[in-house]
C-alpha cells in the first residue's frame, strides 16, 4: 500500500548556491505521529513547506496516496490543501484583521459545509485548547501560547488526514503541550497522518518516530 505521504530525491535550493536540502526521501504512514528534529536552520520548516505542497522542489518528488502532486498546478495543489491538509505555521500566521474564531473557520472557507456545524466544532475545539474564551478577540490580543492553540484549532478544524506542524508546543507549558500532542494522537488514531517539526524533547518522546534532517 502506498504512504499517505511521502518524498522521493527531494532536492531544494532557495537561490543558486549549495542546496538547502539534497535527495531526501522519507514515508509517512496513516495512522503515525512523527518528529522531525534537527539543528535551527537544517531546513525542517523548508521540508514542511515542500510536504505541505507550499514550495516546489528543485528535483524530487512529493507524493500523495502514491500520486505526485509537486509539479501540479497552483490552484491543483490549493485545492488538495484545502480538502486534505492541515497546517500549523511555526508563528501562527493568524489573520490580524479578523476576530480569532473567523481565523479557526478560515479553514472551512474552500469546502463546501454547514457553517452552523463549523462555528460548533471550532468552539469545542478552543475549550479544548483552553482558548474559548478568546473568540471574539482579534489575534493582536492573545498571548504567543494562545494565537499557538488557535492555529492548531484552524489545522485541526477540517478534521484533515494530514497534519503538518512547525514547533506546536513551542511557546507552550507542559500541561498545553499534552493537551496538542493528545490532540495528533487522536488524528492518528482517526486515520491521519501527522508530521511535527519540533525541538521539544518531551514532544519527541511522545512521537511514534524521530526523523533526524
Ligand atoms: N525564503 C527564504 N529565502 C532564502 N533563504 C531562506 C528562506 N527561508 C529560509 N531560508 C534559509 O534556509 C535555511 C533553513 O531555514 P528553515 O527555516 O527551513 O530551517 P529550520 O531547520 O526550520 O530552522 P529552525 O529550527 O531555526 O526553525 C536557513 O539558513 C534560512 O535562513
Amino acid at each position: 500500500m502506498n504512504p499517505r505521504l511521502a518524498a522521493d530525491g527531494l532536492t531544494f535550493r532557495y537561490d543558486a548556491g549549495t542546496p538547502l536540502i539534497e535527495g531526501w526521501a522519507a514515508e509517512f504512514a496513516a495512522g503515525e505521529v512523527v518528529a522531525v528534529t534537527g539543528p535551527s536552520g537544517r531546513g525542517k520548516s523548508t521540508m514542511l513547506y515542500l510536504l505541505g505542497l507550499m514550495l516546489r522542489p528543485t528535483a524530487g518528488r512529493v507524493l500523495v496516496d502514491g500520486e505526485p502532486f509537486h509539479g501540479r498546478a497552483d490552484a491543483d495543489r490549493a485545492r488538495l490543501r484545502a480538502a486534505r491538509f492541515g497546517f500549523v505555521f511555526q508563528d501562527a500566521a493568524l489573520d490580524h484583521s479578523r476576530t480569532v474564531l473567523d481565523n479557526i473557520l478560515e479553514s472551512t472557507l474552500y469546502r463546501r459545509g454547514d457553517r452552523r456545524a463549523d462555528t460548533e466544532r471550532a468552539h469545542r475545539l478552543m475549550d479544548r485548547f483552553g482558548v474559548g474564551l478568546r473568540a471574539n478577540a482579534k489575534p493582536g490580543q492573545v498571548s504567543g501560547g494562545q494565537a499557538q492553540r488557535i492555529a492548531l484549532c484552524r489545522a485541526l478544524l477540517g478534521d484533515p488526514d494530514i497534519v503538518l506542524a512547525d514547533e506546536p508546543t513551542g511557546n507552550l507549558d507542559p500541561d498545553s503541550s499534552d493537551v496538542v500532542i493528545d490532540a495528533f494522537h487522536e488524528r492518528a488514531a482517526a486515520g491521519a497522518t501527522v508530521v511535527v517539526v519540533t525541538h521539544d524533547p518531551a514532544l519527541v518522546q511522545r512521537c511514534d518516530r524521530n526523523i533526524r534532517l
